[in-house]
């Protein structure tokens, strides 16, 4: 049976893995799990927390106000909390989660202006479910909105079903799965890429 008191333990443990990557620096990134589609109620971290030594107190239940339905007095749920939350309304999606890291905010940067950017011909694509020889898929960049509200909606509308994934420029990553183990691979992939794409395009110049 799915609880919110398992979900957070799982939200406990995929900060564990992304902050172990260094993915998660300065208090920065938020990570969610679904606890219920209908009505929706996700695991989410709070605000603020130092998602480097996240704990189960750290993780709210929320619905789909951004309501707090468990958690702790005075912690509000992630101020990025309307992504997460247009993301689940849009896909059959288990979990989302969000970090920062200089290699996504290189590609986004680059690549901000054309509004995403290309990847071919790449093994690591099957990660994303594209196993094809000619795989192309284009991962959404779209602008770091102040205003998250609008951001959450910026995110939706960009995100596509075949890449599930979308970067913010200059800020970092959103990436989901049905399963929180298939959220963690999708990262992990669109991360490698990322620098991947960084790097070549530095050898290039160089070379
Ligand atoms: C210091 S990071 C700035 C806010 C941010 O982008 C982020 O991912 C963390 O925000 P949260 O409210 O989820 O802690
Ligand atoms: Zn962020």
């Amino acid at each position: 049976m799915i609880t919110f008191e398992k979900q957070a333990q799982t939200v406990v443990s995929l900060a564990q893995f992304c902050s172990d990557k260094g993915w998660l620096p300065a208090t920065s990134g938020n990570l969610s799990v679904l606890v219920d589609r209908n009505p929706l109620a996700i695991a989410i971290t709070r605000s603020g927390a130092d998602k480097q030594r996240l704990h189960v107190e750290d993780v709210l239940l929320i619905d789909d106000k951004m309501q707090v339905q468990s958690g702790l007095d005075g912690y509000r749920p992630s101020a990025e909390t309307s992504v997460h939350i247009e993301l689940y309304k849009k896909f059959s999606c288990g979990s989302i989660l969000h970090v920062h890291t200089v290699f996504n905010n290189l590609v986004s940067e680059l690549y901000g202006d054309v509004g995403a950017v290309l990847v071919r011909r790449h093994e690591l694509l099957k990660a994303l479910g594209h196993w094809d020889e000619d795989a192309e898929v284009r991962i959404p960049i779209v602008p770091n909105y102040a205003d998250l509200t609008r951001l959450g909606e910026a995110v939706a509308e960009a995100a596509t079903a075949d890449v599930p994934a979308v970067l913010v420029r200059n800020h970092g990553i959103y990436a989901w799965g049905e399963t929180a183990q298939d959220a963690r691979r999708h990262l992990e992939a669109v991360e490698f890429l990322c620098e991947y794409l960084y790097r070549l395009g530095v050898s290039r110049v160089v070379g």
